[in-house]
């Protein structure tokens, strides 16, 4: 089965902790540990997230769900995406965070610093301000 159908056959159970261990064979076979330091990482992970920037740069505002998009921008998204993704996973493994741990207690953490009881507005510069 090639890598790409074994991805498809994936999507329903992709969990955090099989990209890590996915990542974690790509290094290791490829005697790449050496270079995932946590610096290199991060500075690989910047860059993905400017070639993401890339996608949207000039394009004004886009419509939720893109439906305007050509199928080929979509899957060139996915692939940018995926490259944030994984790397941010592959950085939280060689700090030895728990990503899905520490993203879940941020959550919550979140749900107490906003709650949903409260009505927001948001300002431009971005601030949420609560109204009593
Ligand atoms: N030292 C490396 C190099 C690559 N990758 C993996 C993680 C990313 O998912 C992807 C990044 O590969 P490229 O650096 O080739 O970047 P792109 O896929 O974005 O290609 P390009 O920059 O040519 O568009 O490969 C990795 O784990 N470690």
């Amino acid at each position: 089965m090639s890598g790409i159908q074994e991805a498809d056959d994936h999507h329903q159970s992709v969990s955090l902790d099989l990209l890590k261990q996915k990542m974690a064979d790509f290094a290791k076979e490829r005697d790449w540990d050496r270079f995932h330091s946590p610096r290199n990482l991060l500075l690989a992970l910047v860059g993905e997230v400017g070639e993401l920037s890339e996608i949207f740069q000039w394009k004004g505002e886009v419509p939720r769900g893109l439906a305007d998009w050509k199928e080929d921008e979509k899957v060139h998204l996915g692939e940018e995406l995926s490259d944030v993704l994984l790397y941010l996973v592959r950085l939280s493994d060689i700090c030895g965070v728990d990503l899905g741990k520490a993203a879940l207690r941020k959550v919550e953490l979140n749900a107490i610093k906003y709650p949903a009881s409260k009505q927001y507005t948001t300002h431009g510069d971005g601030a949420v301000k609560m109204c009593d």
